[in-house]
């Protein structure tokens, strides 16, 4: 589950209406985090807690108070020597036993622990140089850094870096989860994130989840078993897949067998008749056809079991690609690649040609394609990947995977996923080629547009796990595992 950070201040005052004071959660958050500084850092010579004006800084003084208290060493330095702005943090700072001195005071050395408590939900804009600077100094010196809920500098909505973030070895969190830690370069920073509960009933947090999900089995294993209640996961399923010239095959077959690995019971590749001996050379379960042109399209679509199709992978960008895409209006689609390419001087004709109906295509961009079809989206650089992926999904009534180490999910209803299991080793020559035969495959499956592209990333992630550092498109394929 994940909370936007404009939900932490609201979770507070119904907190508070409820009769659980704010200093209440602050203390629990600051035992959080003095609890795991000293649980990770038993080497430390000292702790050195860098309090902001807010509510972070409370935190940052409740955690300097119970590190004073259990012995430890403990230096605070704060941004500004003024009053903290909430009447939480200035208790918090009245308790502290440590002095706390300007942050222009500060000299890192060797031995330090930094726990960064400058800035958490409140942040609200980019980092000051004095700040940025200092950040730069610990780099240098390599000091470790705690972050208090999240590393000052890194939006929680959207993960992008205002300025300048502090990338911490670990990060104490509260309550659940934000975009920004999910979302990359935020994910990065944060090292590793510890969750801690601090007293908000779950009520409250369920009431504030955001609509943003991170992408994982439970969104659509219950719609996998409601569709069957035999308990058998997928129906079979019979999915096409596009073939582009003789000389670019190889995407297509990947993506057939990433769907027939995937489930599918049935999987057609049809291509022009230059491109059958190449097919035919390299298939053995996947069935071939020809088609060359829109009146052998047309009559093997004639075929209505035929319940998804790939189109894309070494297709070739131009008119063909428009023309067949057009004929495949009212079926279900996974447009990727030179399929996505081809729409990008008009790409309203292929919003229009799906424009009714429930979402029945799926878009796979990587950040350049994506451009292409959405230009003005992509180039608005202060909205999040989250709300990149929803506008184009609202405007192509379409589910759109835009890809990339923080794949993200979304639907014209506003559903959207974070998917977060895909190693590095994932971005690799075809392996956007076997996900896109994933998504045809779970769709022939009968699965719904967001649902197939969901578990698809989620199980391209797994796959890419397995099959480890060494991984190939063809060795991914392998390990499809569904
Ligand atoms: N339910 C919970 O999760 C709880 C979380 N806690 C902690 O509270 C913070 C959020 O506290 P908040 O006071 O809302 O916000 P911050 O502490 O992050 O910062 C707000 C102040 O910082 C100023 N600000 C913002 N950006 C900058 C900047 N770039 N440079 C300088 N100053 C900045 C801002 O000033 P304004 O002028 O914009 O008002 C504020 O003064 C959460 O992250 C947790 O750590 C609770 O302790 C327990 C419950
Ligand atoms: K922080």
């Amino acid at each position: 589950m994940l909370i936007e950070p404009e939900a932490v201040a609201k979770i507070d005052a119904d907190c508070i209406r409820s009769g659980i004071p704010g200093y209440a959660l602050m203390t629990a958050a600051g035992h959080a985090v003095a609890a795991a500084a000293l649980r990770h850092y038993p080497e430390a010579e000292r702790f050195v807690v860098l309090a902001g004006p807010g509510n972070n800084g409370g935190d940052g003084y409740v955690a300097a108070r119970l590190l004073a208290e259990s012995g430890a060493d403990i230096r605070v330095f704060r941004l500004s020597m003024k009053p903290p702005m909430t009447e939480d943090a200035s208790r918090a700072h009245a308790e502290c036993p440590v002095e706390g001195l300007p942050l222009s005071m500060y000299c890192p050395r060797l031995g330090d622990v930094v726990i960064d408590a400058l800035f958490g939900a409140g942040l609200a804009r980019d980092l000051s140089p004095e700040v940025s600077d200092l950040i730069s100094e610990l780099e240098r010196n390599r000091i470790p850094v705690l972050s208090v809920d999240i590393p000052s500098g890194i939006c929680g909505r959207s993960g992008h870096i205002r300025g300048a973030a502090f990338r911490a070895e670990r990060t104490v969190t509260f309550v659940a989860l934000k975009p920004g830690q999910v979302l990359l370069p935020g994910r990065e920073h944060c090292g590793e994130v510890e969750i801690a509960e601090i007293g908000v009933p779950r009520r409250l947090i369920e009431q504030y989840r955001s609509p943003t999900r991170i992408n994982s089995p439970d969104i659509w294993l219950d719609y996998a078993s409601a569709k069957t209640p035999s308990g058998h996961k997928y129906s079979h399923g019979s999915l096409g897949v596009f073939s582009g010239g003789a000389t670019q095959t190889g995407a297509c077959r990947l993506a057939a067998e990433a769907g027939l690995r995937a489930g599918a019971g049935l999987v057609t590749i049809a291509g022009p008749s230059e491109a059958l001996a190449a097919n035919a050379a390299h298939l053995t379960a996947v069935m071939l056809r020809q088609v060359d042109g829109r009146a052998e399209l047309d009559e093997w679509l004639q075929d209505r079991r035929l319940g998804a199709f790939v189109l894309g992978p070494g297709f070739g960008v131009g008119e063909k690609a428009r023309d067949f895409v057009l004929a495949l209006r009212d079926r279900n689609l996974v447009l990727d690649a030179d399929g996505i390419t081809s729409f990008r001087d008009d790409p309203e004709r292929l919003f229009e040609a799906f424009s009714t109906g429930a979402p029945h295509l799926i878009l796979t961009p990587h950040d350049g394609e994506f451009g292409r079809l959405f230009p003005d989206v992509a180039a608005s650089k202060e909205i999040s990947k989250v709300e990149r992926a929803q506008a184009a999904a609202r405007r192509a009534n379409a589910i759109i995977i835009l890809k990339g180490a923080d794949t993200v999910i979304a639907g014209p209803d506003g559903r959207c996923a974070i998917n977060s299991n895909a190693p590095p080793w994932l971005a690799t020559a075809g392996s956007g080629d076997v996900l896109a035969g994933i998504c045809g495959s779970l769709m022939a499956q009968g699965f719904a547009a967001f649902e197939t592209a969901c578990a698809a990333v989620w199980y391209h992630g797994e796959a890419g796990n397995r099959a480890g550092k060494g991984l190939t498109a063809e060795s991914l394929v392998s390990h499809i595992d569904i």
